[in-house]
């Protein structure tokens, strides 16, 4: 879901969506015109400039004000009809009550007249708007596939929030230039007169664009337009989604920590910027900052992520705008305020984009306008409510200055504010990553650093089942075969279903693939028939996709206890540092093999490579890797040493010089203190249960207490198997000898 300039351009391909992105051009140029000549036009009403001051905030807080009583309504209406008409309609009503405002102003002379009916007009512009976006916000995901919602949103932000604005001023400045020349004309040409019946036009022509030309944003709305249920209902219906989906509920919990702290940050903003000592151009340095990160979080941020899961994104781009809270917090000069800043932007750039596209993508469209709305309207509520209580309690200026040793943080009133939005951000932003989270168990930073390199993690397939999977590890003649034979052993002695396993060649494919890999060259096919490095690592990671699909998957959703010779870490260790392949990469692909499965317990058996080597090769001259120099299998054992002590919880380390019997009695603890032994189990009480190449004998079953039957079907093999046979044909059951001195060895111990 990389989105490109090539993304946009495929988005603007789809016709339908075209004709919407220029209505949607239109109208934000409209709306922006809209507020400022409203605003510019109020003011020329007026001439002192305390009184113009007024008149100008006075129509930016009416347009506030009717989402508080009609918001909540709004969605309703964009869920309940056409919403082609209901678009169209609500153009049209802005045309006519744009229009409306000049055209009082022209024939009456009575400034009271025309002053009450810009307000009357405004609060109707305003409930015209609430209704006509969220059934635009809605009718997008009828026009487009799914995976080009967000280069839509891109395309939606940009127009609506970088081109619009400046178009809107430029024609403002213009007319204001342009009336010097015609200001003999009459009152009709008065600049703002002009634009306001320049805005009132466009919206007329958008009412009918949307009717006529568009109409597949009736979408499915459109043939079911005969509902019976009442607006009450609807709009209850809309409340207990927002409980129900929790996926929704996060989205809207993140999205209201956002604008709490934009809230809170427009409130302190311009008294912050004075406790940095960098003059009256610091604040408007810090909102050109912020501007830039929001536009460069919109532009890039897609980009920058690559494929990380949008549920995750949206999460950690709130937590990333706390961040620059925080510093801001904090910052002890300047510099530190701008990059806080840019942070803030990007976070929270990246979160809108993030969350827009995903409350099309995670909503219902019978549902979609009144999530649309209720994000809207909770959005001016609590902007304006965090705005009104931190400006003031910003003012409290008990400016004192914390030594931090290094440097003096100023500690004012609207640093504290700061810090606590910072903390409220980080914290909803927490909250709703976790309760959206698509990912569990994929470690946050570890999947974020993956997807940025362009390798994203994918969460581990779950086992469906209580087995237990134990792995031994370690460089040539550790003693690996002879210690999972031993706990193998034990284990089946003590009622388990033991599986006896190991990598590579478990399987009958597994077993091609390990003579090719491992197989010596013929010494005069000079070096023809032997598999390059990046071949090595992905004939070993193709070892062990059929390994775990076959073998060790199906035995852990059995219940049973799964016993490797051998798994991921050694294709890490051999390939990826012995053969600097690259750790990451070796480990990538390995997690993709497996799905992402991991043991429960590796027994890293750590053996000078020297010994270990003569150990192994006894006499024969070892397969092809045992053929290696040392320094690679000292690379090697490094390698194992590492992984071990980066996640010690899952790994056992045991030196390899004891004796075969003192490391299996150590073995047989970890995994006794792990599987949680009952030592009273006896040979008596579970039978004998032989250990042939066929799997019989003791029930993958934790409770060998009760293990009175002998089945040979295990009594959880239930699942994903049922219907095709697997091929595990050849496990290393037959190809490993038990010996049965082992056996009666494991047999005798507690
Ligand atoms: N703890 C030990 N001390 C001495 N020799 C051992 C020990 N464990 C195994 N051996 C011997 O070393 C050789 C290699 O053991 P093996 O279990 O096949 O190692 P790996 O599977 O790790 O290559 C075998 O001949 C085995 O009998
Ligand atoms: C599983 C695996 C094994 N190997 C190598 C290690 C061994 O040299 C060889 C065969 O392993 P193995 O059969 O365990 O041999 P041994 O018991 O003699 O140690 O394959 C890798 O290089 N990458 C891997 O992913």
């Amino acid at each position: 879901m990389a989105n490109t300039l090539g993304d946009i351009q495929t988005v603007l391909r789809i016709r339908p969506f075209r004709r919407l992105w220029t209505v949607l051009g239109l109208a934000s140029f409209g709306d922006w015109l809209a507020i400022f000549a409203t605003a510019g036009f109020a003011q020329s009403l007026f001439d002192d400039p305390a009184a113009k001051g007024a008149a100008f905030s006075a129509t930016i807080v009416l347009r506030l004000l009717p989402s508080l009583v009609l918001g909540p309504v709004a969605g309703v209406f964009a869920d309940r009809f056409d919403r082609r008409k209901t678009m169209a309609a609500c153009d049209t009503a802005r045309f006519l009550l744009i229009a409306s405002v000049p055209t009082v102003y022209l024939i009456t002379d009575n400034t009271a007249v025309t002053v009450a009916w810009l307000a009357i007009a405004q609060l109707c512009i305003e409930g015209a708007v609430l209704i006509w976006s969220p059934a635009k916000e809605a009718a997008v995901p009828n026009l487009l596939p799914p995976e080009k919602y967000e280069a839509a949103n891109q395309l939606s932000l940009a127009t609506t929030y970088g081109i619009a604005p400046p178009l809107a001023f430029a024609v403002l400045a213009i007319l204001e230039r342009g009336s010097a020349v015609w200001s003999n004309l009459g009152t009709w040409a008065e600049p703002m007169v002009i634009a306001l019946y320049l805005t009132a036009a466009m919206f007329a022509i958008l009412a009918v664009t949307v009717y006529f030309f568009i109409p597949e944003i009736s979408g499915r709305i459109g043939e079911a337009a005969a509902k019976t249920s009442s607006v009450w209902h609807d709009f209850v219906e809309g409340w207990s989604y927002l409980r129900t989906s929790e996926r929704v509920r996060g989205l809207i919990v993140g999205m209201l920590g956002a604008f709490s702290g934009a809230g809170i940050l427009i409130g302190v903003g311009t008294v912050y910027a004075t406790t940095l000592g960098a003059g009256e151009a610091a604040f408007y340095t810090l909102a050109v900052f912020l501007f830039l990160g929001l536009g460069c979080g919109i532009a890039f941020g897609p980009k920058l992520i690559g494929e990380l899961s949008r549920l995750r994104w949206f999460g950690m781009s709130i937590v990333l705008a706390g961040t620059g809270l925080a510093l801001d917090a904090v910052a002890p000069h300047m510099v530190f305020s701008v990059i806080g800043s840019l942070i803030i932007g990007l976070g929270a750039g990246m979160a809108f984009l993030a969350g827009i596209t995903l409350l099309q993508r995670e909503t219902e469209d019978e549902i979609r306008g009144r999530m649309f709305a209720f994000i809207a309207v909770s959005a001016r509520v609590i902007l304006m409510l965090s705005m009104t209580i931190a400006a003031p309690l910003a003012g409290w200026q008990a400016a004192r200055s914390l030594d931090l040793g290094f440097a003096d943080v100023p500690l004012s009133m609207s640093r504290i504010l700061l810090f606590i939005a910072a903390a409220l951000v980080v914290w909803l932003g927490v909250t709703a990553f976790k309760s959206m989270d698509d990912k569990p168990g994929v470690p946050v930073f570890a999947d974020l650093w993956s997807s940025l390199r362009g390798r994203p993690l994918t969460a581990a397939e779950p086992v469906a089942g209580t087995g237990f999977f134990v792995v031994f590890e370690g460089g040539e003649g550790a003693g690996k075969s002879t210690q999972s034979v031993k706990l193998a052993a034990w284990l089946k002695l003590r009622g388990y279903e033991a599986v006896l396993t190991r990598e590579p060649g478990a399987t009958d494919i597994g077993m091609r693939i390990r003579s090719l890999v491992l197989d010596s060259a013929p010494e005069n096919s000079g070096g023809a028939s032997t598999p390059t490095p990046r071949a090595e690592a992905l004939l070993f990671a193709a070892d062990r996709a059929q390994h775990v699909d076959k073998v060790i998957r199906p035995a852990l959703e059995r219940g049973a206890v799964v016993v490797s010779d051998r798994y991921i870490d050694s294709s890490i260790a051999y390939q990826g540092s012995g053969r600097a392949l690259g750790k990451d990469e070796i480990a990538w692909v390995s997690t993709w093999a497996t799905g992402g499965l991991k043991p429960d317990l590796t027994v890293l058996l750590d053996v000078d490579p020297a010994d270990g080597l003569h150990r192994a090769k006894a006499g024969g001259d070892g397969d092809r890797l045992e053929q290696e120099q040392l320094e690679y299998h000292e690379k090697v054992r490094e390698t194992f040493l590492q992984l071990a002590a980066a996640d010690s919880g899952r790994y056992l380390v045991i030196e390899a010089g004891g004796t075969p019997d003192e490391i299996a009695a150590r073995v047989r603890a970890a995994v006794a203190e792990r599987l949680d032994i009952r030592t009273r189990t006896t040979r008596t009480e579970t039978g004998w249960p032989g250990l042939d190449a066929t799997r019989n004998g003791a029930k993958g079953n934790k409770n060998p207490q009760h293990d009175t039957t002998q089945n040979d079907t295990a009594p959880h093999d239930t699942t994903r198997n049922g219907t095709g046979k697997p091929d595990a044909a050849p496990t290393a059951q037959s190809t490993k000898d038990y010996g049965w001195d082992t056996v009666a060895e494991e047999a005798s111990r507690p």
